[in-house]
């Protein structure tokens, strides 16, 4: 049984949801698992795990900042350990091509490149967002490839379950029945 690590970086919760998830279906696998926000780890990977998953959220063409330190700060371990990557953005709910570059742009600036990847949708919060995000988002999401909502009265989410469980479990799986260590 390992021990795994999910830190996620999040601004509306999405990525927080993504992250319970992937930490429930490590569990289901027979793997410890703890969902915990970046912020609250004080900079560094406690030592007691085996195995890590990142999560970060896209706002303005930027994963979240402290997703991305975390991630820099922690590559040496990260290296070493197991370690899968998830990305929370729009793009990636109909422009893939979009979402590959938060991607790759996430690896440069973290030096990090994690022994697995995935891109999940997001999710527009229309009745969580002020005046201001409310109408930026619509506005920008009429644009969009993938025929994002443009109903403002309500919230749309896009994440598809099944595919960050598959993700989620391919991960638990890899880690076998038992510890690896640091
Ligand atoms: C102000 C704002 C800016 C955003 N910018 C982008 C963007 O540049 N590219 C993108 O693909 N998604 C963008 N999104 C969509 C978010 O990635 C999506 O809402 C995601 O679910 C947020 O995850 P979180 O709730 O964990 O922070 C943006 C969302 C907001 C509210």
């Amino acid at each position: 049984m390992a021990r795994v690590l999910i830190a996620y970086g999040t601004t509306e919760g999405q990525t927080a949801k993504i992250a319970d998830v992937v930490a429930d279906v490590v569990r289901e696998n027979g793997h410890d698992a703890e969902a915990v926000d970046v912020t609250t780890l004080g900079g560094e990977i406690p030592d007691v795990y085996d195995a890590v998953v990142i999560g970060a959220s896209v706002h303005v063409g930027k994963h979240d900042k402290h997703a991305v330190e975390f991630a820099h700060s922690n590559r040496s371990v990260l290296e070493r350990l197991p370690s899968a990557f998830f990305s929370v953005s729009l793009a990636a709910h109909g422009d893939t091509e979009e979402a590959e570059k938060y991607v790759e742009q996430f690896e440069t600036e973290t030096e990090w490149h994690p022994d697995a990847v995935a891109m999940f949708s997001g999710a527009l919060l229309y009745t969580k967002y002020g005046f201001i995000k409310r109408r930026l988002m619509k506005k920008i999401s009429e644009g969009k490839p993938g025929g994002l909502g443009l109903d403002t009265s309500r919230d749309y989410v896009y994440t598809e379950w099944d595919g960050v469980k598959r993700f989620a479990e391919h991960f638990a799986k890899q880690l076998g029945a038992g510890t690896s260590s640091r």
